[in-house]
């Protein structure tokens, strides 16, 4: 079935919406339509809600297998559900690195061409005699759908609800009662099968002193001029109407990602850079040239991370003396159900350990983070979510090195309250020439191109794209390891050769005394060849996550697949 693409850094995430080629027949995929009819579909029918849905029910369960069980259950709910849950309360697979293992075994086991290879060992479609809950059960008719429980700390939960900048006082938000009600009703589903192995428990942040105890970020309410925000939000609201939709290959399917993105340069040698820029193996539309107002803005942001960079301890790999941001990833979500999904920027044209100042817009919306490397010293909050609630006029920004261990996300939700831009342009807004901003949200991600990570540096595989800049996180021995990796498949049919080049970051940004010319180290071998060694090691490690939701990792998956 079609896995659901997340997001090249700046580019889509997609949605399970897919579009299969024409050659293709798979039986099984009754809810895979043209991008076009998906489009026009219902959203609430769309995989990607349903994805979301299972994600906020099975929050330790990986998302492949969540996508999987989607699959055998040919899309209904109420039947992967019960399937999802026999899995997790078998003890032999309620490990749920058991489960991936199992998982990955089974892709490697399958053919290609199969839309969901191994899907039948892990999930038979024969339907199994099971309990059945309730549906409703687990679906809260809450706005904040995807909050998996509301387990904002007592106390962080109770002090937003005073807190002035907490959005807590937004009346469309639930009240406390609500929350908690709805904790309630999936309390038990979810103790039953979490009993032995206690899972950390979600968190949902208000406050910026919350965030910045909780995770690499920093929240600033109210970062921009008030008349700046509103102006800014206005040109970028009439800028989206021409950014488009990513598209790119993924298992044998175009992919469509669920919001627009655009991509935005400060100077004219800027944009020479961006205009060569490969994402999931494909060009980038030309960029546009930073707006007068993103300018403005742009102002007010560097100064802002660059005063906070000198109360922060700086790594070396990180950009040394002051951050600038030259370019920006810019964002449209039209709606609640527009989302992006679970993915880490590329370090591909930022290098090592970026910081990324993301502007927020227009409606509110939860940006939802979890960590993906082991902490030693917190091994209790391992992937723990995080959800932090975005409004308009906010800046987080990511510290490093949130991209190389962290992941985020914007999930969908069934509800977002509307912005009004009127109180900022009153007048124009009563003559008619300003609309209300209604459910869309604008979200614009500074970032620095980083010099040494250009396109010219960057090294082109066999297939002849340029290659993905990556970092090893999973795997003890090669821990914090940087490489390069064929990410080709988003524009060869999903194909890749899985070249991978290890990098001497040290050597690349002149941190070694030694002149050894020795940059990169070429690995791999041919996709047919059986691994070993540090291929193998690699493919243990960071290049062989497989998360359902998450492009990059679906590549992943499928390189592991092709190696086999
Ligand atoms: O919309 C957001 O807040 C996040 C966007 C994002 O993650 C990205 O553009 O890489
Ligand atoms: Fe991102």
């Amino acid at each position: 079935m079609a896995q659901q693409p997340r997001h090249q850094e700046w580019e889509p995430h997609s949605t399970l919406s897919s579009s299969k080629t024409s050659s293709q027949t798979d039986s099984s995929m009754a809810s895979v339509h043209t991008v076009e009819e998906v489009t026009e579909s219902k959203e609430e029918e769309t995989m990607d809600f349903k994805l979301a849905t299972l994600l906020s029910i099975f929050e330790s369960t990986s998302e492949e297998v969540l996508l999987q069980a989607l699959h055998s259950a040919e899309g209904n709910l109420e039947v992967a559900i019960p399937l999802i849950l026999s899995r997790n309360q078998s003890s032999e697979l309620s490990d749920s690195s058991a489960l991936d293992q199992d998982l990955s075994k089974s892709q490697l086991g399958s053919s290609r061409g199969s839309a969901s290879p191994g899907t039948d060992e892990l999930f038979p479609r024969k339907r199994q005699k099971l309990v059945q809950p309730r549906l409703s059960a687990f679906l809260p008719a809450d706005p904040l759908l995807s909050l998996p429980a509301y387990a904002c700390t007592t106390s962080s939960l109770s002090q937003s609800l005073e807190d002035p900048y907490s959005i807590s006082s937004d009346p469309a938000l639930p009240s406390l009662n609500e929350r908690l009600r709805w904790k309630e009703s999936l309390d038990e589903p979810i103790a039953s099968s979490s009993l032995a192995n206690p899972k950390p428990r979600p968190l949902v942040l208000y406050r910026p002193e919350d965030v910045a105890q909780h995770c690499p970020c920093t929240l600033i309410f109210n970062v921009l001029d008030k008349d700046l925000a509103g102006r800014l939000l206005k040109v970028m609201l009439k800028d989206s109407e021409t950014w488009s939709r990513n598209r790119w290959w993924l298992f044998e399917r175009i992919v469509t990602s669920p919001h627009k993105t655009s991509y935005f340069a400060e100077r004219e040698n800027d944009m020479e850079e961006v205009s060569g820029w490969t994402y999931n193996g494909r060009k980038q539309d030309a960029p546009r040239r930073f707006l007068p107002e993103m300018n403005e803005a742009k102002e007010v942001i560097r100064k802002i991370v660059n005063d906070l960079r000198k109360t922060r301890d700086i790594h070396p790999y990180e950009v040394q003396g002051e951050w600038d941001c030259n370019v920006a990833a810019v964002n449209h979500y039209a709606n609640s159900k527009e989302s992006v999904g679970w993915h880490a920027d590329k370090l591909t044209y930022l290098g090592p350990r970026p910081t990324i100042a993301s502007l927020t817009l227009g409606a509110t919306r939860l940006f939802r983070i979890r960590k993906v490397v082991p902490d030693a010293k917190h091994p209790d909050t391992a992937g723990q979510l995080i959800s932090i609630s975005l409004p308009h006029n906010s800046l987080c920004i990511m510290w490093p090195p949130m991209q190389e261990e962290w992941k985020h996300e914007v999930p969908p939700v069934p509800t977002v309250t509307p912005h009004s831009i009127r109180s900022v342009c009153n007048l124009q807004y009563i003559l008619g020439s300003v609309k209300n901003s209604g459910t869309a949200r604008i979200n614009i991600t500074y970032r620095l191109s980083r010099e040494g990570f250009s396109p010219e540096e960057t090294p082109v595989c066999r297939c002849g794209v340029a290659m993905v800049l990556r970092c090893v996180f999973k795997n003890k021995a090669n821990y914090g390891r940087y490489f390069y990796m064929c990410y080709a498949a988003g524009s060869h049919e999903g194909k890749t050769c899985g070249e991978f080049h290890w990098v001497d970051m040290e050597e690349k940004l002149g941190l070694k005394k030694s002149s050894v010319p020795t940059t990169t180290d070429v690995l791999y071998a041919s996709p047919t060849t059986p691994t070993s060694g540090p291929n193998q090691d690699l493919l243990e490690s960071g290049c062989s996550i497989v998360e359902g939701v998450d492009g990059e990792d679906d590549v992943e998956a499928m390189i592991r697949g092709e190696l086999a």
